[in-house]
């Protein structure tokens, strides 16, 4: 029996992470689970799956949860609460399903309690890849990718030699306006942002997708989970998404991981590494698909993409900064408050207006991350 935790039960992660668990309770103890605002869902989930301790976003809805869950489930709220649901039960694995970084403070937390990772929340690693990676080196814990790409590479490398890749690429479907010039960006709407052409997901990184950030947290997520400098990291538009990222090496061979669009494929290889078992998900056809198409990435149609390399390379605070701006720009174009195109020209002001420090401690990322917030939600058009 394996024992889960997941930060993030509620959402699109969380519940795909849930739906493995169901399909193999022989297999799986959940131990902690944490929800945020929706209640509804999370107290469905303890009642079902019966976890010891559970954790909500605020104190008052701690007090709704304890009402309506098992007698002796342990309810916990906030910051304190994410911690105790990443570190304080007997899990074996804790999957990171915030979305922000958020994430960042719980994850370590898990780090340091020893618990091997389940890693979905990309932007704990782009916000502080440095130290998330040697926190992992000193404890000798797992970091299980969950992200597609990222567990097609891990899957492309299982048993290589790293020393002997020479490039990764990473797919990119193009998002939901994959299919539009930078022109025709001009006035589009939350509702047509949020129709992402493959992958049913939360709201943020669908956004991401579409503005091309999200390739670009996954170019910096992989330049730290497989030590790759990124000019062995490339991007490459495919907009079927069912060749998830492939890895050449030096003879020139290239090893691709393929599947149909479905995040329970690498929720479940993450869950159950290195074993394999029967899934709840439907076989891939490449008959019935019939060709697969491929386009070179345009950095100029994606400026996200050139800013989160240029950030990757400059590391220090800048990933930070990069990261933190885009996740005020995206709240603001889900408000309302600004327009699609506008979401790059924040995160392009913050990069400008921020000075990099070089190897910053946590609490340094702590400050720089709230610096970008308050300046990008300052920017006025
Ligand atoms: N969805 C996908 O297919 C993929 C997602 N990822 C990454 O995984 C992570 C999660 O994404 P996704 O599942 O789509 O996101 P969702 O928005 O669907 O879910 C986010 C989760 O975080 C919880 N949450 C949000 N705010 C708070 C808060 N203040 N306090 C406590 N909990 C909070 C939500 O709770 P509630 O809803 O109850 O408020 C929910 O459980 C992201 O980093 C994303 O980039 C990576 C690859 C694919
Ligand atoms: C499912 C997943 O891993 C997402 O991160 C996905 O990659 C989003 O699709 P695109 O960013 O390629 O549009
Ligand atoms: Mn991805």
């Amino acid at each position: 029996m394996k024992r889960i935790a997941i930060l993030g039960s509620t959402g699109s992660i969380g519940t795909q992470t849930l739906d493995i668990i169901q399909h193999a309770p022989e297999k799986f103890q959940v131990e902690a689970i944490s929800g945020g605002y929706n209640t509804k869902l999370l107290i469905e989930q303890v009642n079902q799956f019966k976890p010891k301790l559970v954790s909500v976003a605020t104190k008052e809805l701690a007090h709704e949860v304890q009402l309506s869950v098992p007698a002796g489930t342990k309810v916990v709220h906030g910051e304190e609460g994410l911690i105790e649901v990443a570190a304080a039960t007997d899990a074996d694995l804790v999957v990171t399903a915030l979305v922000g970084s958020q994430g960042l403070k719980p994850t370590l937390a898990a780090i340091d309690a020893g618990k091997h990772i389940g890693l979905a929340n990309k932007e704990t690693l782009v916000s502080a890849g440095h130290i998330v990676t040697e926190a992992v080196r000193k404890k000798g814990v797992a970091v299980l990718p969950i992200d597609s790409e990222h567990s097609a590479i891990y899957q492309c490398l299982n048993g290589e030699n790293i020393a002997q890749v020479s490039k990764i690429t990473i797919t990119a479907s193009g998002g939901s306006f994959r299919d539009r010039t930078r022109a025709e960006l001009e006035g589009v709407t939350v509702e047509q942002a949020l129709q992402h052409p493959n992958w049913s997901m939360g709201a943020k990184i669908t956004i991401d997708s579409a503005t091309m950030v999200n390739k670009g947290f996954e170019v910096i997520e992989a330049h730290w989970l497989f030590d790759l400098s990124y000019d062995q990291i490339d991007v490459l538009i495919h907009p079927e998404s069912v060749i998830h990222s492939y890895v050449e090496f030096v003879d020139n061979s290239i090893i691709a991981q393929l599947g149909n669009p479905d995040m329970r494929v690498p929720i479940q290889y993450a869950l159950t590494y290195p074993d394999r078992f029967v899934t709840p998900t439907k076989k891939l056809d490449l008959a019935a698909i019939g060709k697969l198409n491929f386009r070179e990435m345009d950095y100029t149609r994606y400026p996200c993409l050139r800013m989160a390399y240029e950030s990757g390379r400059q590391g220090g605070t800048t990933p930070t900064v990069f990261n933190a701006a885009n996740e005020i720009a995206v709240a603001r174009f889900l408000k309302g408050e600004i327009t699609f195109l506008q979401i790059e020209q924040v995160i392009e002001a913050a990069l400008q207006k921020h000075e990099s420090y070089a190897n910053p401690a946590l609490e340094l990322i702590h400050e720089q991350d709230l610096w970008a917030r308050a300046y990008a939600e300052s920017i006025q058009f």
